[in-house]
Order: C-alpha cells, then structure tokens, then sequence
C-alpha cells in the first residue's frame, strides 16, 4: 500500500494574472504531523482548499489518500476532516446537538451519533460544556468543537487551516497537544497551516515554509537548517573575560571554520561552519581570556526562516 496520503506535484492557481500557487510539489506520510508555514498570502488556504477539492488547480495533479479531488471530492471529503479558521456551529444547538447534527447527515443512527458525540466530547476536554449553546461557547471552545465535529466522521487526514487564531496562549498549548495525540494514537495524518513558527516547530515533524506561492523548503528542523542556512550552521555564545577585545576576536576568527565573531552586551556571538566548539574553548585560555561560559546555539525555526530571509523581503513572521 501507498504510505503517500498527499500527494501533489506541479501544482499551479491563478487568480487573474496573479500565481497565487506556483509549481507545487508536496508529499506527506500517513501518520505525519506535516506544518505549512509562511506569511499572510503566501498560497496556503489556497493549497488547502485544492486539496479538498474546493478549488479547481491551473496546473498539476493531486492524490489525497490516492483519490483525486478534482474528479472526486465527495470521495475525499469522506475521508478528510477540514478545520477551517472559523467554524460555523448553530449557535442556538448545544455542542452535543451540533455533533449528533452532523453525525446524522453523515448516516449515523441517533443513538449511534449520540454516543460518539459524548466520547469524543470527553476526549477534546469538553464535556462539561456539552449542553451549553455553542453561542455561548469561547473562541478555543469552537476550535475543540470544531476538531471533534471533523473527528465525527473518523477521518484518515485532518486538514486545519490556521486553528489557534484568536486562542490564548493555554487554549494554544491544549488544542496542539490534541492534535499530536491525535496522530500518535490513531495514525491519523495532519497537514497544518500556520504563520506560526513556534506553534509548527511544537508539533510538526515536517514543515514546508511556503512563501510568494512556492514551497522553498520541506524537511524536519535539521534538514532546513541543512538546505537553508548553508555554511552558517551553527553558532556559540561565550562570555569571556580578556583585557583586550581586539586580540581576542583576532584569535577566534584564527580558528578553522569561525565565520564571525560578534559582540551582543555580554556575550560574544560566534558563527560558524562546523561544530568547534571545544577548539573555540581551548583558543579563549591560549589567547589569556577566562571563559565564565560556552553554549552551542541550536537553531529553531525562526532563526531559520528569519536569517534565511534576513536581508531580502519584509515577510510577516510573527
Ligand atoms: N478568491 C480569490 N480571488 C482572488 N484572489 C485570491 C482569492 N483567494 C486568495 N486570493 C489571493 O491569493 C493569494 C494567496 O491567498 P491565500 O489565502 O491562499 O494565502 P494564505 O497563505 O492562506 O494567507 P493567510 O495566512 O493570510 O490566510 C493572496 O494574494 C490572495 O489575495
């Protein structure tokens, strides 16, 4: 069996003269938590909505667990769950009335849909609000209704396009923490969108940053740091004690791989290409310093997408 879920190459979408998509190649394994990241417009919901069949592509194919959502999207509604940014709930129904609601369009048996309603609105945190009017229900509340109505129909991909919006930063933590368990438990693959950096670093085993309508990278965080930041991979922090700073840059930048060396308040910044760590230890003491502290910098994801686009464009990062 194909462990591809999604599959899309060359995928293309124009609005007007506008490439909103732009040659797209994008695949994700079952079980995967995949992240798409990039700014406001950059193509994501556009993406999504192809995916789902929403939208028609200009350009390319798409398989979503091996159907093709432009000849088939009822097919692949039945097996994807979409979250989208805003969920639309009867707010006159209660959160259990709406999930038996749509449990019942999807052919389940009242008592059938009741039951499943009750056990997932167990699972999402949400049972003690099960009788309240979703009206009534928090932004984070509609978010954890919205995941268990997509849940009712016991989908293969779940597809959220930017679900902690407006959700405080505890609602944030919960609905992630849902999701991952999500895909642990029940091999469920997760396609993210997100302008979120820290959010898909949390949870996304891969991410795909997506910018101007392409997608310039995908792999887990190493493999960006890899493909994105070159020769500038890794970085040491050191406060060192020396009379004179002038010969103490002079001797680190004398070690093999030291790309610069740079001053922030206390502590000196030391890019370079490999990991020299002790080396740069062991030049501070030759050179006379007092190393008082040494820490290798791991890159995160915003480092990543912030140096790698330092310089260039103004993206929206935050
Ligand atoms: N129906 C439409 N008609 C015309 N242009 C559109 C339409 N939908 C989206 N666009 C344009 O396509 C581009 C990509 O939009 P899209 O909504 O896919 O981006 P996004 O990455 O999801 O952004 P955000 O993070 O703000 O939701 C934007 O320039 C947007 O203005």
């Amino acid at each position: 069996m194909n462990s591809l879920v999604i599959e899309a190459e060359g995928l293309m979408k124009r609005y007007g003269s506008q490439i909103v998509v732009d040659s797209l190649d994008l695949t994700i394994a079952k079980g995967e938590v995949f992240g798409l990241l990039g700014p406001n417009g950059a193509g994501k919901t556009t993406t999504i909505l192809m995916l789902m069949g929403m939208s028609e592509p200009h350009g390319g194919t798409i398989r979503v667990c091996g159907i093709n959502p432009v000849t088939h999207p009822l097919s692949v509604k039945r097996k994807v769950g979409y979250l989208p940014e805003d969920v639309g709930f009867y707010d006159d129904y209660s959160g259990i009335d709406n999930l038996v609601y749509t449990a019942r369009l999807n052919g389940q048996s009242p008592a059938q849909a009741r039951h499943q309603a009750e056990q997932l609105l167990r699972r999402i945190g949400l049972w003690e609000d099960a009788h309240k009017k979703t009206g009534k229900y928090s932004r984070g509340m509609r978010q954890r209704l919205g995941l268990a109505d997509v849940l009712m129909k016991s989908p293969e991909v779940i597809i959220l396009d930017e679900p902690t919006l407006g959700i405080d930063p505890t609602g944030v933590r919960e609905l992630m923490e849902l999701i991952v368990k999500l895909s642990r438990d029940e091999g469920i693959t997760v396609l993210f969108s997100s302008h979120h950096l820290h959010q898909v670093q949390q949870v996304c085993d891969r991410v795909g940053l997506f910018v101007g309508g392409r997608l310039l990278a995908q792999g887990d965080i190493p493999q960006l740091a890899q493909s994105l930041l070159n020769d500038n991979l890794y970085a040491i922090e050191a406060a060192i004690d020396h009379p004179d700073e002038k010969i103490l840059s002079d001797a680190l930048m004398s070690v093999n791989g030291v790309m610069s060396v740079e001053r922030r308040r206390d502590l000196f910044h030391i890019r370079t290409n490999h990991d020299v760590t002790a080396v740069i230890a062991q030049r501070v003491i030759e050179a006379g310093g007092a190393l008082t502290y040494l820490n290798r910098v791991e890159y995160g994801l915003d480092e990543i997408y912030c140096r790698y686009f330092e310089g260039g464009s103004n993206h929206d990062v935050n």
